[in-house]
């Protein structure tokens, strides 16, 4: 469905992505781990249209889609939710869930999936008109989920999605995470969180200062000494 071959994105002098190749199928849920720095935020940007790669291909469905621009992304089927949540702080939570659907025009379909984001989320639904930027952390994480789910991706990319969130609050989001590719979406997640992203995940890639140094499934990463060692503190995985 998406496939990363050779991709190399470079910040001026900072080469943050060294040839990075990926790919996920339809439906799956991939877990992108490493330690901060090693290129995981890149490679999300990369693939929504924020970072232009040097070199490489990506394509979704065959077709190649660098070079495209973010909203052309985002019309594919392809939603960001950013590191940070990035809600519109000034904007109501209501107005953060339009901009979400922004490309669409089923104005009666945008009107039942805001009802169903209010259904999966009634806090956010009571918060409707409140401004986004005096919602807690573990809100505006919801809220940035949301307004992803918004645009009707097919794929969509979370990007520590439990960052700073209290442990009920990562629970929510990580069932949340796991719900939403029931329902059959395909889901690529950065997270810190090796234990969790292995646990959930059908495959992961480890990375490693702009390079992907190890793949498999998140059973065989999880058992793997060298990721053990490094993300899980020496832990075994106890299944
Ligand atoms: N805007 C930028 N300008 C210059 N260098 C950058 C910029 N953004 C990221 N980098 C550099 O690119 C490299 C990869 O950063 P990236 O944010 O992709 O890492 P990451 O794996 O997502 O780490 P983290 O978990 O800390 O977010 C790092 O060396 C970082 O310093």
């Amino acid at each position: 469905m998406l496939r990363l071959e050779d991709v190399t994105v470079a910040y001026g002098r900072v080469t943050a992505l060294k040839g990075v190749s990926l790919e996920l199928r339809e439906g799956e849920l991939v877990s992108l781990i490493g330690a901060n720095g090693a290129g995981k935020s890149t490679a999300l940007k990369t693939v929504s249209g924020l970072l232009r790669p040097l070199s490489g291909r990506i394509t979704w469905d065959g077709e190649p889609i660098s070079g495209l621009l973010p909203r052309e992304i985002l019309q594919r089927g392809i939603a960001h939710c950013p590191e940070g949540r990035r809600v519109f702080p000034h904007l109501s939570v209501r107005e953060n869930l339009a901009m979400g659907a922004l490309l669409r025009t089923d104005s009666a379909g945008i009107a039942s999936d805001l009802e169903a984001m209010y259904a999966r989320f009634p806090r956010l639904k009571e918060r409707a008109a409140q401004a986004a930027g005096t919602l807690s952390g573990g809100e505006q994480q919801m809220l940035a989920i949301a307004r992803a789910l918004m645009s009707r991706p097919r794929l969509v990319m979370f990007d520590e999605p439990s960052l700073g969130l209290a442990p009920n609050i990562v629970e929510q989001v990580f069932s949340i995470v796991q719900e939403v590719r029931r329902e059959g979406l395909t889901v690529l997640m950065v997270e810190q969180n090796a234990l969790a992203a292995l646990s959930l995940c059908d495959r992961a890639y480890l990375m490693e200062t702009g390079r992907v140094v190890r793949a498999g499934t998140g059973t065989e990463l999880l058992e793997s000494s060298d990721v053990r060692e490094a993300y899980l503190g020496g832990r075994a995985f106890a299944a």
